[in-house]
């Protein structure tokens, strides 16, 4: 199987509030997407394309090993990931789509996805049970229900799909539309998503304290 992977890291990061945009901020000395595109080389992925801000290409050039893809990403998640996608050739069998922000993944949790994809999944996202008591809070802040956490699950990245489902599914979505995942895009469009087990190293760096433990992890 080929497949190619797409970094997501176009976005600005305003809740870390970095000096710079999130995927360039350091953690153990290199870039956040540095490790993200690790993760996929070191899991199998050679061919990566990464979606970054348009006016920061020279800034993530300089990280970034000379083979891999830079393109412009967009205003949300969806559109760079999108623009990402036109720059996947049609040789590719499969697409991972992971976070510039789940900096620690391992690459066995990419091998995960591949198996998964392999055995004829068209469309598999990594997940992890939710282990908190999970409740509905109405306007006013007040509990209105307690949720069967049973039936839910916290989705991560890499996410994997056969390329055509994802291309299929990104063409017949309105081009403004924004959803939060991938997994989302090819759900709307109709196409069953499997699951494989997540992995709390993934665990995404969006606000300063995930950036902190980050570095606990890599500090050993
Ligand atoms: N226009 C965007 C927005 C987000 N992303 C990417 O999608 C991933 C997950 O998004 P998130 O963690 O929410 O990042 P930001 O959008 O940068 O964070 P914030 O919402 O705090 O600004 C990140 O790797 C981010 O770079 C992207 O490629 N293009
Ligand atoms: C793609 C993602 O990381 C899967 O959990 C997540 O949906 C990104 O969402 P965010 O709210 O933009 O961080």
């Amino acid at each position: 199987m080929h497949a190619v992977g797409i970094v997501a890291a176009a976005g600005s990061g305003l809740r870390l509030g970095a000096d710079r945009p999130k995927a360039l901020v350091p953690l153990g000395g290199r870039a956040l997407v540095c490790w993200a595109v690790d993760t996929l080389v070191d899991g199998g992925v050679r061919d990566v394309v990464v979606a970054v801000p348009a006016a920061e290409h020279a800034a993530f050039a300089t990280v970034l090993p000379m083979d891999v893809r830079l393109v412009a990403g967009g205003a949300t998640r969806t559109a760079s990931v999108r623009a990402a996608l036109a720059a996947v050739g049609r040789r590719a069998d499969a697409v991972l789509v992971h976070d510039a922000a789940r900096p620690l993944t391992p690459p066995d949790l990419v091998t995960r996805v591949l198996d998964a994809l392999a055995a004829g999944a068209r469309a598999v996202v990594p997940v992890l049970s939710v282990v908190d008591t999970t409740v509905v809070v109405d306007d006013d802040g007040v509990v209105a229900d307690t949720v069967d956490r049973a039936v839910l699950r916290r989705v991560q990245t890499p996410q994997g799909f056969a390329r055509e489902a994802l291309v299929d599914a990104y063409a017949w979505l309105p081009p403004d539309a924004e959803l939060t995942d991938d997994a989302a895009v090819v759900r709307a469009a109709g196409i069953p998503v499997a699951t494989v087990a997540g992995d709390e190293r993934a665990a995404k760096v969006t606000v300063p304290h995930d950036l902190a433990l980050a570095e606990l992890q890599v500090v050993r």
